[in-house]
């Protein structure tokens, strides 16, 4: 029984979007893993899918699944891109996502450019969340990372370059972040402008990050680095981040379909 499916990207961080509003699919951690191998099934950063929102106001209720199989609260690339597939199919200009890190109202600029509030940044320890109490603008590591929560776990450092990249997968796993931590890579490069590079909670470096910009743009600002509005340059390209003078992170950027295609779930292990 084949299964529809869209294939999204954000910058290159792309995705397999699966829309269970009519019906759940029988996806478990195992089958999300095995769909999201480069090889041997489609090949995503994160599997998304959509189901009935059952908060008001939502258009639909939105997961985010890493190709490890783990869970994210938040996703800033496929927000967008979920945003622009909800518009395209009603043709609202103003969806509302509901994710586990709450709603995210989004605003279609203009075809596949759009703007996600991403939320209020969590800075507190127990937010991030960390093992132990810490000041979060200072993390007890080596670097000397700032850390928050977009809905998900971020570390920022902030760099003279990216020779610290390869160390992404071992800090991901660092005692201080008992659910594993997305490590970005920051350079700036003036107060509205940045360089980053993410390596990805479960996922490892991606071509671009949404809530690692909004993490590090937010961390930026706190250490007195950053402009509140700056642009941030991913491998992928450019992102637009503001953090509000109200405290909510405004993340805006492209959307792209690459193809729709159909897949045999049963063919894969569950
Ligand atoms: N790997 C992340 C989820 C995807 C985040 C990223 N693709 C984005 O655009 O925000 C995590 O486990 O928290």
């Amino acid at each position: 029984m084949p299964t529809f499916f869209y294939k999204m990207h954000g910058l290159g961080n792309d995705f397999v979007i699966f829309d269970e509003r009519p019906g759940p699919l029988p996806l478990t951690p195992a089958r999300i893993a095995a769909l999201a191998e480069r090889r041997r099934g489609i090949g995503c950063d994160q599997l998304v899918t959509l189901s009935p929102a059952t908060r008001a106001g939502a258009d639909a209720f939105v997961r985010f699944f890493n190709p490890d199989g783990s869970e994210a609260g938040a996703c800033g690339n496929a927000s967008r891109c979920v945003a622009d597939l909800l518009w395209r199919a009603s043709g609202n200009a103003h969806p509302v996502l509901q994710t586990l890190a709450g709603l995210l109202p989004a605003t279609i600029n203009a075809p596949g450019l759009v703007t996600v509030d991403m939320g209020i940044p969590r800075l507190g320890w127990q937010d991030v969340p960390l093992a132990a109490p810490a000041d979060t603008l200072h993390l007890p590591l080596p670097g000397d990372p700032a850390a928050l929560s977009m809905g998900n776990p971020h570390a920022t450092f902030f760099v003279p370059d990216f020779a610290m990249l390869g160390e992404g997968e071992g800090l991901e796993h660092a005692p201080l972040f008992p659910q594993r931590a997305n490590i970005g890579f920051a350079i700036m490069q003036g107060p509205a402008r940045m360089r980053l590079k993410v390596h990805e909670r479960g996922a490892g470096v991606t071509e671009a990050c949404g809530s690692g910009a909004c993490a590090a743009v937010v961390n930026a600002v706190r250490r007195g680095l950053a402009e509140r509005v700056c642009d941030v340059e991913l491998d992928g390209g450019m992102l637009r981040i503001e953090w509000t003078q109200d405290d909510h992170v405004l993340m805006t950027g492209p959307a792209a379909t690459a193809y729709e295609g159909t897949v045999d779930l049963t063919a894969y292990p569950s």
